[in-house]
Order: C-alpha cells, then sequence, then structure tokens
C-alpha cells in the first residue's frame, strides 16, 4: 500500500534502504572496510533518488551529502543518517545498525522513522510504541560500545545504575523505547543526523528529549552540529537533568573532521 502520510513515508525510506543494506552486507561480507565504504555511499544514494523522486520540493540534509545552504530557507528538510553504526555494520553478525529518516518541518520534527534492518524492525512516528511499565531498579544507561564519554561512565557510578554499550544513536535512543534502556544520555560530539529521528520516534513514544542542559534540541540550524543529548523515560528526566548539571563540564572536545555534509 502507497505511503498515505509524512509517517509513512519516513518509515518507507528507512525500511528500504535498511533492505538495501541488508544486501549489501551480505555481498561484501569478506571485506570490512569495503562494506563501511559501500554500506554509506550506496544508502546515500538511494535515499537521495528517493527523496528526489517523491518529495522533490523539499530540502535534504545527509550525512554522506554535500551541505547545501538552500535548506535554510526551505519549509521542509529531510535529515538522513543513510548508515548509523557504520562500525557495527562492518562487524560481522552485529544488528546494532540503523537507518535514520527525520523531516523536519518550519521549526520542529514532524516526523521519522528509524529502521534496525538486521532485526528486521522499523519503529516510526506514525504509530510508536506504548513505552513498557516503569520498573523499581538500577537505571540503565545506553552507551557507546567504541567510545563511551566519561560523563556517563560517572552518571552511572553517581546514580548506582549500570551502563548497556552498544553502537549506533538509532538503536540506543530505539534501546529505550523499547524498555531495554531508562536512558540514553550522550556528550562529547554528534550531528543533527544522528539524533533527528530518534529524537522524533522517541518524542512521539513519550519519552524526554533535550540537551544534557534541558535546552530544547534544535534542528536544520547552520551548523549541523549537536554535540550532546539525553532522551529517557519522562520520570526520570529531573533526577538525571539535576544528576548531569552536578557533573565536572568535560573539556571541549576536539571536533572531527567530516568528510560528508561537512
Ligand atoms: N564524539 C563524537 N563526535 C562525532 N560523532 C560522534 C561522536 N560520538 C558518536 N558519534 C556518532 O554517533 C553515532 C553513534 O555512535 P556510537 O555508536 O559510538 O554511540 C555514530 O554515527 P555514524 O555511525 O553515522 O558515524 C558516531 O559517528
Ligand atoms: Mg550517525
Amino acid at each position: 500500500m502507497p505511503p498515505r502520510n509524512d509517517h509513512e513515508l519516513a518509515r518507507d525510506f528507512a525500511e528500504s534502504a535498511g533492505a538495501l543494506l541488508v544486501q549489501v552486507r551480505g555481498r561484501t561480507f569478506a571485506d570490512a572496510s569495503a562494506r563501511k565504504g559501500a554500506g554509506d555511499a550506496e544508502s546515500h544514494r538511494f535515499l537521495s533518488e528517493r527523496l528526489g523522486e517523491l518529495c522533490p520540493d523539499d530540502a535534504v540534509l545527509s550525512e554522506e551529502g554535500a551541505d547545501d545552504a538552500a535548506r535554510l530557507d526551505a519549509d521542509r528538510v529531510w535529515i538522513v543518517d543513510p548508515l548509523d553504526g557504520t562500525r557495527e555494520f562492518s562487524e560481522p553478525y552485529r544488528t546494532d545498525w540503523a537507518v535514520h529518516v527525520a523531516l523536519w518541518e518550519r521549526g520542529e520534527l514532524a516526523a521519522g522513522a528509524v529502521a534496525i534492518p538486521a532485526e528486521g524492525l522499523t519503529l516510526h512516528t506514525g504509530e510508536a510504541p506504548a513505552l513498557p511499565a516503569a520498573v523499581d531498579a538500577p537505571v540503565r544507561l545506553a552507551v557507546s560500545r567504541s567510545r563511551p564519554p566519561a560523563l556517563v561512565q560517572d552518571l552511572a557510578a553517581q546514580l548506582g545504575g549500570e551502563l548497556v554499550p552498544m553502537g549506533s544513536a538509532g538503536v540506543k535512543a530505539m534501546a529505550v523505547v523499547r524498555g531495554q534502556a531508562d536512558a540514553y544520555v550522550h556528550g562529547g560530539g554528534q550531528y543533527e543526523w544522528d539524533s533527528a529521528a530518534p529524537v522524533a520516534v522517541a518524542r512521539a513514544a513519550g519519552l524526554h528529549t533535550s540537551r544534557l542542559d534541558g535546552t530544547p534540541l534544535r534542528y536544520n540550524q547552520p551548523d549541523p552540529w549537536l554535540p550532546d543529548l539525553l532522551i529517557c523515560r519522562p520520570e526520570l528526566a529531573d533526577r538525571l537533568l539535576a544528576a548531569i548539571a552536578e557533573m565536572p563540564r568535560e573539556a571541549a572536545p576536539s571536533r572531527p573532521s567530516h568528510g560528508g555534509a561537512h
């Protein structure tokens, strides 16, 4: 059935790019570095073509594409990460990688989808799952498996919580939506495409989303660097924000050079 609205469009884009990535992964199974390059490039090309075909009047901000300043005057901008968790995609048998497709419309995220193709799962803003009931147990913090920020390790120690390491910003945010973790706390660097779709889906599911200082996450900014975020169950937001405010400030991280939109 053809998509009826922007939520379903976002879901279809993410799901079909994910299906393509599953094929790329199979084809390049023996060569991790070829797999990374082919995954990023082929998913980006596919999404650019589909967006151009189905939404020709909308602007696009993609991790793998050249940034076009025209997006700053556009009413609708698709913010996409064609392959989030590229490192995990390149490792055999891991399932923690994702495709992010979000739609920003006149100042706010209007729709979004996160596909986790290796699990055959796509979560989207048109049909966000109900949050599992809260349980009285140590807080579980989803955290990067390859570069866990010191802030999150200190926070877990302070709260008596547990770290749940995994790859991909989308997979971590969806772990909170799915009840596999209670919060995703990130500091030290990221771009808009890493969090736009995950944040859209998390909001639709009723989660708290903000910067680490509690201020709103803003998208389609001139500079897409958006270095920190908190996504958590709503009943934990005040406690986590208060604890984060007490943490010693880390030195500003050096910003990595970026070969795509920046
Ligand atoms: N300090 C940092 N600076 C820039 N990007 C970062 C970052 N830490 C994490 N990211 C990005 O956030 C995504 C999730 O990372 P992680 O799995 O380590 O939590 C990755 O996206 P990509 O895979 O699209 O590059 C990664 O590049
Ligand atoms: Mg990413």
